[in-house]
């Protein structure tokens, strides 16, 4: 069934109307040999049975190899593309070249797979040239296990191209970047690349030195060195990342100069290194300042076999051809795109487990690469970069929620219709600085609007609480499975916060079943929900705690505030009838953060004991002046001390904080900073208990600063 092979194949045709050979036992090898040498190891390992004296031939080779010289016309006239024919006595892979044939394995791999194998041919090759996987996150790397599994992974769905450039891997950026890996660092490297090449995968080994990179020859050296000392590790492709930097690191002139000098004096010189590839500072239209001339400067110097990275009109975007159409004339070259999803470090309580959609189709050629940034869950990325493989391959049949079904199938295939469940419940991000959204619990919406609009509903109420309780089962069933342990691993928190939300919904909805009974059931289910919705907030400040967006969120775009309103709604109803007084408030945040500086209004603020955090970030923010950023909190408390990190010395006198017990009337707080420190604190007088405290940009002009502690300390 050609619709299940993945990445859709661009061409199937059937030879015999319906007709099938069994997958032989054993079989006739006939090949060059080592002219496809991956290839054949795939189908030593898919079909191990060779024999010499057997009827049935699998022919193997690519173009130019006398093996396949009778279909050389037959196969396609695209790099990476192969030709398979299936016949009574001979299958026949084809490659255009020794990718191309690998390929063909791992299809005639999916197809042994469904069994019986059709009478048919194959013509197939990808759209876009370099598919794939840049691990450019900020936050923990992946493991060295992880990525072996990424690149078998890759391997089996013809992604290309992986690009190892981890933010937080010192020497890949700053401060190591110039020095050599140490030995242990080294030789897993060394693994990864031999990995790569088993499964046909470019590893791009990418640095990223413009945070201190000095336009001396001394530092030209010291890239290209280090460039050497990967080279000799076995890296043949190369990449240079100067995103994420400011200062004189961003000079275009000098970046294309080295960009070139590299290209000249070490890419082309090695004769075996694909095309280099540089991710510019204005790396999306919202940053570009196109008079400013930054692009058009990479556009008119830059060789033109480099490779110029965008992420689309904004840092997290879907691609389309106003995109491709706006950028590729000022860089002179067709985009290689950067996408940033499923990536999740700057929305690290949400796992992104939903379809991947929202690019494209037709825009094949304007495009010169497409790889995705990845969340920090190795695993749990598959079910997205599952389907960018099929995208990549094939854009103009890609289907989002198909892919989607079958990448869930293709990662926990006994057990897929259980993480199916858990994953519609777990894709929207909630809100966050880019503004970046995903739909989320899409077959119950209907019905969860209904709900919204009227709790005693009972279709929707019965068709919700029928939904919770799968998702309920899903979430135990995963918990317990153990056909990926990884991938569980990392799901954990999120599994367990969807099961606890699951049992909540079906409380919620039995209070609204129990409203008019005679029975105590009600109060039980009452006492019910609020104890979950207590678990679902002590897991959610417990587990998860990193230092940006700490917790763990699941059903946050529509489920979850509904199964809350309704709760509301119905507590309060039962309270009018019975002159109760049940708390009525679903989720309780005592603290509330407002703010006028834009890049931080959606961030996170949350009390911890006796602490109150604001989560950080790890952008430059620019701070306009007269901006403020203010807390507030429900009931009166005395605030004793302020810690914050702006990330920049000599600022707190750029600065005023303030506090006021009811917001009419501000009493001034004072900073101080010590020399060269970037810390500020400020010790707040406890005699008068107060609501609101607020950090105002008073220098009469924007301040850029980063964002990287702002923390209350609550007297007991
Ligand atoms: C090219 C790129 O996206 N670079 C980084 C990046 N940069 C940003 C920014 O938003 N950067 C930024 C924003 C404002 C000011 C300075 C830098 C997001 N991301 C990605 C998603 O968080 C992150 O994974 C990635 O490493």
């Amino acid at each position: 069934d050609a619709s299940l092979l993945q990445p859709k194949v661009q061409e199937f045709e059937l030879s015999q109307n319906e007709k099938t050979v069994a997958v032989p036992s054993s079989y006739q090898l006939v090949l060059t040999e080592g002219s496809c040498p991956h290839a054949a190891e795939a189908l030593k390992q898919l079909l191990p049975n060779k024999q010499e004296k057997t009827e049935f031939k699998i022919i193997l080779g690519k173009k130019g190899d006398k093996a396949v010289k009778k279909y050389a016309k037959k196969i396609p006239s695209h790099k990476e593309g192969y030709y398979i024919e299936v016949d009574d006595h001979c299958i026949v892979i084809a490659g255009a070249d020794a990718r191309g044939a690998f390929y063909g394995v791992q299809t005639l791999a999916q197809m042994v797979r469904q069994g019986d194998l059709s009478l048919c041919t194959i013509e197939d090759y990808p759209d876009i040239a370099f598919r794939g996987v840049v691990e450019g996150f900020y936050g923990t790397p992946w493991s060295h296990e992880a990525r072996m599994r990424q690149l078998a992974f890759y391997g089996r769905n013809k992604m290309n191209t992986y690009i190892y450039g981890p933010k937080d891997d010192p020497y890949h950026s700053s401060p190591n970047w110039r020095k050599p890996y140490p030995e242990k660092e080294a030789a897993q490297i060394h693994a990864l690349i031999e990995q790569a090449a088993r499964n046909e995968v470019n590893f791009v080994w990418a640095i990223h030195p413009g945070k201190d990179i000095k336009w001396t020859e001394a530092d030209r050296d010291a890239l290209i060195q280090k460039f050497e000392a990967m080279y000799q590790l076995g890296v043949r492709s190369f990449a240079v990342f100067f995103d994420d930097i400011s200062g004189d690191g961003t000079d275009p002139v000098r970046q294309a100069e080295l960009l070139n000098y590299i290209d000249t004096h070490f890419i082309q010189q090695k004769h075996d290194v694909t095309p280099l590839v540089m991710c510019p500072t204005e790396y999306n239209k919202s940053w570009s300042d196109v008079k400013g001339g930054y692009l058009t400067t990479l556009g008119k110097m830059l060789n033109p076999s480099i490779q110029i990275m965008w992420t689309g009109d904004r840092v997290i975007a879907c691609i389309d051809k106003p995109t491709l159409d706006w950028i590729n004339p000022l860089i002179q070259r067709k985009a290689y795109i950067w996408w940033n999803f499923p990536v999740n470090d700057y929305v690290r309580d949400h796992l992104l487990l939903g379809p991947v959609y929202g690019n494209a189709k037709g825009i094949q050629d304007e495009m010169s690469g497409f790889v995705s940034n990845p969340m920090e869950h190795a695993e749990s990325s598959k079910i997205s970069l599952y389907s960018v493989a099929d995208y990549t391959w094939n854009l103009d049949t890609y289907d989002s929620i198909q892919s989607w079904k079958h990448a869930i199938q293709d990662l926990l295939p006994q057990k897929a219709a259980y993480l199916e469940t858990f994953a519609t419940h777990c894709s929207d991000l909630g809100t966050n600085g880019h503004g970046f959204r995903r739909d989320e619990s899409v077959p119950l919406q209907p019905m969860l609007k209904v709900l919204a609009q009227d709790m005693n509903a009972s279709e929707a109420v019965d068709s919700v609480l029928r939904e919770c309780m799968r998702l309920e089962t899903a979430c135990d069933v995963l918990l317990a499975d153990n056909e990926n342990p990884a991938l569980i691993h990392e799901m954990r928190p999120w599994l367990k916060q969807g099961k606890l939300l699951g049992e909540y919904g079906q409380c919620v909805l039995q209070m609204v079943k129990a409203l008019n009974g005679k029975d105590a059931a009600f109060m039980t289910y009452y006492d019910r929900a609020r104890a979950l919705q207590t678990l679902m907030y002590e897991l959610d400040m417990t587990e998860n705690q990193n230092p940006y967006q700490p917790g763990v969120k699941v059903g946050s775009l529509i489920l979850l505030p509904t199964l809350n309103q309704v709760y509301t709604q119905v507590t309060s109803t039962y309270n009018a009838q019975h002159k109760t007084h049940l708390e009525t408030k679903a989720e309780y945040n005592p603290y509330t953060l407002t703010s006028d500086v834009p890049q931080l209004k959606t961030q996170v603020v949350r009390a911890r004991h006796q602490y109150v955090n604001v989560s950080p970030s790890n952008e430059v923010i620019k701070w306009p002046a007269g901006a403020m950023l203010q807390i507030a909190v429900d009931q009166p408390v005395r605030f004793e001390a302020l810690t914050m990190d702006l990330g920049t010395p000599r600022v707190a006198s750029q600065f005023t904080l303030e506090v006021s017990s009811e917001g009419q009337e501000w009493k001034s707080v004072s900073l101080s900073q010590a020399a060269e420190k970037t810390e500020i604190t400020a010790s707040i007088p406890t005699d008068t208990s107060l609501k609101f405290i607020r950090l105002t940009n008073k220098s009469g002009q924007e301040t850029q600063v980063y964002f990287k502690k702002f923390t209350l300390k609550v007297q007991k």
